[in-house]
């Protein structure tokens, strides 16, 4: 279980880019992170991620305060926790195979680590992950001879070597085209439910929010505005969220709802 409570963010020019959340979000869960630029989304994975502490208030992962361990345990909860960006952060020059093996760097022990960066170990398990995304063939290629999108589907793959017990994806696919973004969010979206773990994506393709997730949350500076089981996200939702429109829900008929599909909304080229 996922929990923060009152909890804010101010960075050091004072801007507060989250403002007084509370959010619990149960093991297994799907949820899309939508809202304008600047509403905080980055923000809050990275809170939820342990990788920023917050100013005021609490985050609990399965009921620990990951800012109350020691090193060494918060880098053993890190290792729990997969994460994937827009712009995957992978060295231009390594091999498809080490960025993939990299999945597993945190699991394992410092000799095995290293005498994987050397020497890749587990070149079966590499491909595995790898021929579901049609990147088989790859395996030995410099990462810097990849495409955004084959870059993409290897930063997926890694997470799929890694097999975390919470995903968090970062606008993991803002970077690509609409065919491939929907391809990349069912795959994290079908891991996720096949080994019932978490799941949490920032989005700006608010068509993909609603179709692929069970829940969807609108942030817009730095508040919750709406957190709804995505069939229940109205137009309304989104206009108030994206536009500053007055918020209607409570007025809202079921043929109001937003259509799972909705191309005006979809920013994901
Ligand atoms: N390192 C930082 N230092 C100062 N302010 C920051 C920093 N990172 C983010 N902010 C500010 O915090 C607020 C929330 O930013 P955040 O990146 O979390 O939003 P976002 O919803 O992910 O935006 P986007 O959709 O554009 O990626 C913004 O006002 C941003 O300018």
């Amino acid at each position: 279980m996922i929990s923060l409570a009152a909890l804010s963010v101010a960075y050091a020019d004072g801007r507060r880019a989250l403002d007084d959340l509370d959010l619990s979000i149960a093991p297994g869960e799907r949820v899309a992170l939508i809202g304008p630029s600047g509403a905080g989304k980055t923000t809050l994975l990275r809170v939820i991620g342990a990788s920023l502490r917050p100013t005021t208030g609490a985050v609990r992962l399965d009921g620990v305060d990951p800012w109350s361990l020691s090193g060494r345990q918060l880098k053993g909860l890190r290792a729990r926790i997969g994460k994937m960006h827009q712009a995957p952060p992978i060295p231009p020059r390594q091999r498809v195979i080490t960025a993939v093996l990299a999945g597993r760097l945190g699991q394992w022990p410092l000799w095995r680590a290293v005498a994987s960066l050397v020497y890749p170990l587990d070149i079966a398990g590499a491909r595995a992950v790898l021929e579901p995304l049609g990147l088989a063939e790859r395996l030995f290629d410099r990462c810097d001879q990849l495409s955004g999108g084959q870059l993409q589907r290897v930063a997926l793959a890694r997470l799929f070597y890694q097999q975390p017990e919470i995903v968090l994806a970062d606008e993991p696919v803002s970077a690509l085209d609409p065919a491939l973004a929907r391809s990349v969010a069912v795959a994290l979206n079908e891991d996720a439910k096949r080994r019932g773990v978490t799941l949490i994506a920032s989005l700006h393709a608010v068509d993909l929010a609603l179709s692929e997730f069970s829940r969807v949350i609108g942030l817009r500076e730095g508040r919750i505005v709406f957190d709804r089981p995505a069939a229940q996200v109205l137009t309304a939702d989104i206009d108030a969220l994206y536009a500053g429109a007055p918020h209607a829900g409570a007025h809202d008929t079921p043929d109001q709802r937003v259509p799972s599909a909705r191309p005006r909304l979809t920013r994901c080229a």
